[in-house]
């Protein structure tokens, strides 16, 4: 469960003082999977990084699971995301001179190699990768490559999975494909998804579809403060 509330976010520009995300309320239910649209500029990014724990709001909480993480130093925040948090981003950031599952095993906590392989034999059948996993991320194709990082996003469990873009980089086909399988994969384990998209119908296979520009005061009232 994510609870947000009060939530404001200020950059210096110039000088200025500019206030670009205010969320006086945001709900996201425990299990519940929601997409994120809205203009460029308009906060998506950065909502995700506050709710990562990567960008500190100056005003309001974002209670992550019963704890607020806007009270959190960098240490425990560092600590909260390797446990709590999956990540998965548009340019994959796979590292190039390991195997598909070279980059999953770094994630991985420590136990029994065996375990570790059962494992990672489960999570790349899961996603249709079993062939491919001694393969680089320069000879898979971009929607291969973001099915290793889908493996390495949620392979740990975490309660909530944060996807900025996952699909920018994908044709409208594989695309489709890939938002079904992280949405089937947190629903069936249960997990809190924010999803970040720019295309609307990508967003409307979502159970619930936050609308940045509806919710966000700053985008409607752009306010310099100094
Ligand atoms: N580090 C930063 N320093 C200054 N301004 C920033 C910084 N990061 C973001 N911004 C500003 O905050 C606002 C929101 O940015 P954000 O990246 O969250 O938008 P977005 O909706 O994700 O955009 P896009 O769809 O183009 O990725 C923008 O006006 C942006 O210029």
């Amino acid at each position: 469960m994510i609870q947000i509330s009060g939530l404001e976010k200020y950059y210096t520009m110039s000088h200025e003082k500019l206030l670009v995300l205010a969320l006086e309320h945001l709900q996201v239910a425990k299990g519940e999977q929601a997409a994120v649209t809205g203009p460029s500029g308009c906060g998506k990014s950065t909502l995700l990084h506050m709710v990562g724990g990567v960008v500190v709001p100056e005003q309001g909480s974002i209670v992550v699971d019963g704890a607020d993480i806007t009270c959190k130093n960098e240490k425990e925040r560092d600590a909260y995301r390797a446990r709590q948090v999956g990540y998965i981003f548009q340019d994959f950031y796979l590292i190039p001179s390991m195997t598909a599952e070279e980059n999953v095993r770094l994630v991985l906590p420590a136990m029994r190699k065996q375990e570790q392989t059962a494992l990672l034999d489960e999570w790349f059948e899961k996603v249709g990768l079993s062939e491919r996993r001694n393969h680089r991320p320069g000879q898979m194709s971009r929607g291969q490559q973001q099915r290793v990082a889908i493996i390495r996003a949620l392979i740990n469990k975490p309660s909530v999975v944060l996807a900025d873009e996952p699909t920018g980089s994908l044709d409208y086909e594989t695309a489709g494909m890939m938002m079904d399988l992280l949405l089937g994969l947190c629903k069936a384990n249960g997990q809190t998804l924010l999803c970040v998209t720019h295309d609307l119908p990508l967003a409307e296979r979502f159970p619930r579809v936050i609308r940045m520009q509806e919710c966000n005061k700053a985008v409607q009232d752009r306010r310099v403060i100094a």
